[in-house]
């Protein structure tokens, strides 16, 4: 049985077994008006089908939970039972909450024993490829406590003083260095203990998990992301995931 309060030693995650939390409660009001985000349709399946077969498409993932909508637990669980999905692999089906940090606490309160390396994952990410995942899982077994996929920019970024009226001009303060900036996608991967203690200490709102280890003064290292895990967040991000997928399936030959 795993003790939640002590990151396990390098030498035990090297063979311990992951499971992926996917936070799938959110609305997708950038999205547009519509059914919650995660169960919307790409290539004719909801999204959240596409994220929880990306997870148990690793051979290392063993178990997959999902937070759903606060009122859609059951219409997730009907979702799970109709599609097919690796029969290695265990699902759990849990309520979500008001935001993202506590959807991912409500799934890591129902993690049973036994699972000891830890995957973060957005539903709204439907389309990472498998490599990704092990690349993650990898880079945590070998011992570091949090791994982020991550991407260089494309654009140069400015910090600006926000407008206090949206659409007023706003006056750029600083230009960072690109080189030195990627962009984080999931999944996330944590030593479970850790990821643990992130979420018990930290109470400041952050954007991403791994954002909490680094709070807690921990290490958490990059491995290369990949272009095709972006998030879909606006109406352009679904036209690109189904051009994706239809790509996929022409490689694939069906
Ligand atoms: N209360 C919430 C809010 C978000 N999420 C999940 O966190 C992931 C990343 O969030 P985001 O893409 O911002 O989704 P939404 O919050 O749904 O988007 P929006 O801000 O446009 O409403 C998504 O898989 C989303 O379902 C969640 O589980 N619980
Ligand atoms: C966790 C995340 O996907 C990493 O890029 C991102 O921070 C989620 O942000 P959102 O605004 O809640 O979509």
């Amino acid at each position: 049985m795993s003790d939640d309060s002590r990151p396990s030693p390098p030498a035990a995650r090297a063979a311990a077994r992951t499971a992926a939390v996917i936070p799938a409660a959110g609305r997708g009001v950038r999205l547009g008006p519509g059914a919650p985000k995660a169960l919307r349709a790409l290539g004719g399946t909801p999204m959240l089908i596409h994220a929880v077969r990306a997870m148990a498409a690793s051979r290392a993932v063993s178990l997959v939970v999902v937070v759903a909508p606060p009122d859609g637990a059951a219409e997730v669980k009907s979702l799970l039972d109709a599609h097919a999905l690796p029969e290695r692999t265990d699902f759990l089906v849990v309520p979500g909450g008001q935001s993202r940090q506590e959807s991912v606490k409500l799934g890591l309160d129902a993690l049973p024993p036994g699972h000891d390396i830890v995957l973060v994952h957005d539903a709204a990410r439907p389309l990472v490829p498998v490599d990704t995942v092990d690349a993650v899982i990898e880079a945590v077994r070998e011992g570091a406590p949090a791994v982020v996929p991550a991407l260089p920019l494309a654009d140069t970024v400015k910090q600006v003083e926000p407008a206090r009226t949206p659409g007023e001009p706003e006056p750029v303060v600083a230009t960072p260095e690109r080189a030195l900036l990627r962009a984080v996608q999931t999944p996330q991967g944590f030593d479970r203990a850790t990821l643990v203690r992130a979420h018990e200490t930290v109470t400041g709102e952050v954007t991403d998990d791994a954002g909490m280890v680094e709070q807690l003064g921990l290490t958490v290292v990059a491995v290369p992301g990949h272009e095709e895990a972006f998030k879909v967040t606006r109406p352009l991000d679904l036209v690109l995931a189904e051009a994706v997928l239809a790509r996929r399936r022409l490689n694939d030959g069906f």
